[in-house]
This record gives C-alpha cells, sequence and structure tokens, in this order.
C-alpha cells in the first residue's frame, strides 16, 4: 500500500463493469483492496431484469426483479442500492469511478481520465465493439451526471495488449485497406490477461519480468494470450471480441468465406450472420446451452450432441496452448482463468491431456480440488506449470483507477 494514499479522504473507488446486458459493479476501499459492496444487474432491456447487491459491510443481501429497461436506469438503481447502505455516491470518500471499456482502438494504451475527446473516441469505436462500447458509454454518462465533479477513468480491455509486435497484430491484407478502416488485432480481456499473467508469476514466486506465460480466459467470452516477461505477444481476439476460442456463444475462428457463403448462398442478411456468429453460436449454437455446468451434467447423462459441443472446445483450446507455446518458445505456466477456467476441471484436464511431451500435465487430486484461490495443479516438479488463478477485473479497474487519480491530484 502507497502511505500517501493512507492519509488521502478521498480513497474509495467504484467500478463500473457494464456489458452489454449487464452491468457488474464494486465499491472499493483503496487503503486495503477491500471490498465494500457488490452487486450484479442482468437481463437489462427485459421484463425479468435481476439486481443482486451484496454490502460486504453489513454482510446483507438483496435481490430485486423486474424490468430494467436500459444502461442507465441500471446504474440509478444501483446507486439507490449504494445509498440504502449508507454507501452512495454522493460520498466525500469517493475518489474516482473506474468504467471497464471493451474497445479503446490504438489509441489508449493507458487507463485515462474521460473527457470530451476521450467520450468522442470511444464513441467512434463503436462500429468495431457495437455490443461493448455503446453500453460503456452509457456507464460513463450516468455516472458524470450523478457526480460530476468526480474523475470518471476509462480501463480499456484493449490497453494490455498495444505491446503485440506488427506481425501478431497485422492481419495478411493490403495495409492501406487495413488502415483505413483500423482493422488489426486488438485483443480483449486485457485487464484480466494482465493481473492473471502478474498473479500467476507470484504465485510461481517470480517477477512478472521473469516468466513467460500462456492465459486461458474461459468466461462467457473467451480468450487466450501469450504474455512474454509481462508483455502481450499475441492473444486470440481479433478485430473484435469474435475471433479465437469457442465461446459460450460465440463461433470464434471461423474460414471468412463462411461469411460470402451464408449471404450468397444462404440469402442471409449481414446482420443475421452477425447475430448468427455473435449470439447463437460458440456452445450455444453446437448445443444448445451456453453454461459448461449444464454442459457436462449433460455428458454425465450420455448427451452425444453436448460431447460434441466439449470436444470442439478442447480441441480449439488445445491448438491455441500449441500455438501459443510455440510462438513464446519457452513457457514457464499455462495459467487457467474466468469461469469455467477457474471452475471446470474437466475442461482444464482435457485440455491438457495428451500434451506431456510439451512438459504439461495436470494432478488429478489437486485438479479436483475447490477453491477461490491461486493454486497449481500440475505434479510436484513438472517441467511447465498448469495453474488455476481467479481473475479479478474490478480490483485490477480500481487500483489502475486509484493510481492514475492519485497522480493527477
Ligand atoms: N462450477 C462451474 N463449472 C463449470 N462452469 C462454470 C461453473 N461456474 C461458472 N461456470 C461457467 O462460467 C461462465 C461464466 O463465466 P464468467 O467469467 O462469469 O463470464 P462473463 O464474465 O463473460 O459473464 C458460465 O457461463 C459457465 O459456463
Ligand atoms: C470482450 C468480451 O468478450 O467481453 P465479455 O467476455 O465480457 O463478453
Ligand atoms: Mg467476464
Amino acid at each position: 500500500m502507497n502511505p500517501v494514499s493512507a492519509t488521502r479522504a478521498a480513497h474509495r473507488v467504484l467500478v463500473l463493469n457494464s456489458g452489454s446486458s449487464s452491468v457488474k459493479y464494486q465499491l472499493l476501499d483503496m487503503r486495503d483492496a477491500s471490498r465494500l459492496a457488490a452487486g450484479l444487474v442482468e437481463r437489462i432491456g427485459e421484463q425479468t431484469s435481476r439486481l443482486k447487491h451484496s454490502c460486504l459491510a453489513t454482510g446483507e443481501t438483496r435481490e430485486h426483479t423486474g424490468p430494467i429497461a436500459d444502461h442507465d436506469a441500471a446504474l440509478k438503481a444501483v446507486a439507490e442500492e449504494l445509498t440504502r447502505d449508507g454507501l452512495g455516491l454522493d460520498s466525500p470518500e469517493l475518489a474516482a469511478i473506474g468504467h471497464r471499456v471493451v474497445h479503446g482502438g490504438m489509441f489508449f494504451t493507458e487507463p485515462t481520465v474521460v473527457d470530451d475527446e476521450v467520450l468522442a473516441e470511444i464513441e467512434r469505436l463503436i462500429p468495431v465493439a457495437p455490443l461493448h462500447n455503446p453500453a460503456n458509454l452509457t456507464g460513463i454518462r450516468t455516472a458524470q451526471a450523478l457526480r460530476p465533479d468526480l474523475p470518471q477513468v476509462a480501463v480499456f480491455d484493449t490497453a494490455f495488449h498495444t505491446t503485440m509486435p506488427e506481425s501478431a497484430a497485422r492481419y495478411a491484407i493490403d495495409p492501406k485497406t487495413a488502415d483505413r478502416h483500423r482493422i488489426r488485432r486488438y485483443g480483449f480481456h486485457g485487464t484480466s490477461h494482465a493481473y492473471v499473467s502478474r498473479e500467476t508469476a507470484r504465485l510461481l514466486g517470480k517477477d512478472p519480468s521473469e516468466v513467460n506465460v500462456i492465459v486461458l480466459h474461459l468466461g462467457n467470452g473467451a480468450s487466450a494470450s501469450a504474455v512474454e516477461k509481462g508483455r502481450c505477444v499475441d492473444t486470440s481476439m481479433g478485430m473484435t471480441p469474435l475471433e479465437g476460442l469457442v465461446m459460450g456463444t460465440r463461433s470464434g475462428d471461423l474460414d471468412p468465406a463462411v461469411i460470402f457463403h451464408l449471404a450468397r448462398v444462404g440469402g442471409m442478411s449481414m446482420d443475421e450472420i452477425d447475430t448468427l456468429l455473435n449470439k447463437r453460436s460458440g456452445l450455444f449454437g453446437l448445443c444448445g446451452d451456453n453454461d459448461m455446468r449444464e454442459i457436462r451434467r449433460r455428458i454425465d447423462e450420455g448427451d452425444e450432441e453436448a460431447a460434441l459441443a466439449f470436444d470442439i472446445y478442447i480441441h480449439r483450446l488445445k491448438k491455441y496452448i500449441g500455438a501459443y507455446y510455440a510462438v513464446l518458445g519457452q513457457v514457464d505456466a499455462v495459467a487457467f482463468t474466468a469461469g469455467v477456467g477457474e471452475n471446470a476441471a474437466p475442461v482444464r484436464e482435457a485440455a491438457i491431456s495428451g500434451l506431456a511431451g510439451l512438459g504439461l500435465a495436470v494432478d488429478p487430486e489437486l485438479n479436483a480440488v475447490r477453491a477461490d484461490r491461486a493454486r497449481i495443479v500440475s505434479p510436484k516438479g513438472a517441467r511447465v506449470a498448469v495453474a488455476v488463478v481467479p481473475t479479478d477485473e474490478e480490483l485490477e479497474i480500481a487500483t489502475q483507477t486509484y493510481a492514475l487519480v492519485g497522480k493527477n491530484n
């Protein structure tokens, strides 16, 4: 902890992680990085929206169901919950509000205090992040309206990946066309990849500058990254969060000609294809379920459709582990994180199986342990560690926000 910050009157940070139909939030006390309140608003825009709020100080949890029309209404509902706990946004103890912004393009390589120019640039990037950036913008604008005097800080999913070499970031298309339309690999989930690669180094008792890590962020959206001595050198998501691994509802990698074929021969419109690949593909498209828990349950009951979806998911994951092994040349750890990575032991086991030639294995007993802490699940003395490292995007956003606001004070 920084002793200067400990004496600051304003030491709380509210973090807003606005997704396309949800808002996750946390209020943290940055003197010890403890969580004061946390919650989630889901299914925004539907009749059955749900707000789940926990106050860590009192141990109280509240849940409301009912229509929440948009992100603006969602944020106002969150502000009311915080006020009920005596943690309202009007508190002088609040130092800043940190926002996850999914697409920062090439422009934003670091967390940034929001001003009109920053807002305009996030807005210009909407065409390459149509599901995410509009929600992030609404979050920022509503927060500004509630506390116009407070610094609003944007923390970009893309920032950690801006260290990628051109050989990894460029697609093999004519550079003039690419530059005109800002087509390149940006990568996403960067806050998570940064946090998890650092925590993995810590777990190994090393400095991040001493280790090479393959991070597998497997949530609803999923991405892999190759992190060399603390810097990202490749990642599986591309210009948008559609490329790469098989995800909950997104296809990941696909022959681009499939799109021409669906349009020309299948008679589908571009919007229909977009919806198909982003919202009705991946695990959901393959077997009708996007939740790994449900897929495992079906497999246990002998469901072949679910088993094939699982195999396709694992095959893609294994390919990326191999690819990033080759990109890095030497690997110290493979780290599994996010909802699936942290909880689904069969996914870790299947993805690593058969990779003993690369020095990779999981110990079945260690892998079966359920715990919230970072841990190694490879056999003792293995050449490469396989680790489970819980991600904490909200803590990372709060830390970056507080550091920036402190610098500017
Ligand atoms: N116990 C579990 N076993 C297997 N999968 C799980 C478990 N808990 C959560 N998951 C998976 O995690 C996913 C959500 O991950 P999360 O990182 O919260 O995603 P996101 O932040 O993208 O919404 C769920 O869809 C589910 O598939
Ligand atoms: C960028 C991205 O895919 O985010 P999420 O996993 O939250 O959808
Ligand atoms: Mg997530």
